[in-house]
């Protein structure tokens, strides 16, 4: 299935949790609306009332995923169902969980996959952890692999994002590998890219402001 980003693209993950001042749909808006003044060429995106928000605001690709349940287990788009409530939003693609974690349903990744491309008839990024996930997706049929969930399995935790996973998948695989968690800076980016990602997706160092005061509160302290 067509991918809607072209190669070396940067895409803006919005998201800010419920303790978060800017939680809600019309902060994430203006957001990505700043995002996209910066040169943004697509907007990752979390649950239907940001996705309707920062579709009426923006006309770049909408990486929609709908975060279900507590973080244990499977919870970016556990379902087909979810991923049809973000798409019908106003979601461009969605991103899947796309571990070899149990599914809370039951299914399994390829039929989640197969279900999201004949009922909604868009492409599927897989969030995978590990190499080997990254493999399984791609036979599973998704249409990008990310690497967004590494380190958040309970394996190590890579510092900064996993540019020896990028690039192991990108030698791989057919399907474009999307660089996505722990990406800070600009120079990582970059590596990210040069590693044979397709696209990068930053979030926290653009959109996470607590964050990043953070990084310079404990430099100064
Ligand atoms: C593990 C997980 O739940 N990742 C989430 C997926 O949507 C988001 O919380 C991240 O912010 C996003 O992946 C971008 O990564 P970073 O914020 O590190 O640039």
């Amino acid at each position: 299935m067509q991918v809607p980003f072209p190669p070396q693209s940067l895409i803006v993950s919005c998201q800010a949790q419920p303790d978060s001042a800017l939680h809600g749909p019309d902060s994430m808006a203006r957001m990505a609306q700043e995002a996209l003044r910066g040169g943004a060429q697509g907007i990752r995106a979390n649950g239907v009332g940001d996705v309707a928000a920062i579709r009426a605001v923006v006309d770049v690709p909408i990486i929609g995923i709908n975060k279900l349940g507590d973080h244990d287990g499977v919870f970016i788009t556990p379902s087909a169902a979810a991923a049809g409530a973000v798409i019908e939003a106003g979601a461009d693609l969605v991103a899947i969980d796309g571990t070899r974690r149990a599914r809370p349903d039951g299914t399994s990744l390829s039929a989640q996959i197969e279900a999201i491309h004949r009922e909604y008839g868009v492409p599927v990024m897989a969030d995978v952890d590990d190499y080997e996930a990254g493999l399984a997706a791609a036979d599973a049929g998704a249409d990008l692999v990310a690497t967004t969930l590494s380190g958040y399995t309970g394996g190590r935790v890579p510092v900064g994002p996993d540019l020896e996973l990028v690039a192991r998948l990108a030698a791989a695989i057919a399907v474009p590998v999307v660089a996505e968690g722990r990406i800070w800076t600009p120079q990582e980016a970059r590596a990210a890219l040069d590693a044979g990602a397709h696209a990068v997706v930053v979030g926290t160092a653009i959109t996470n402001p607590a964050a990043i005061t953070g990084l310079f509160r404990r430099a100064a302290a």
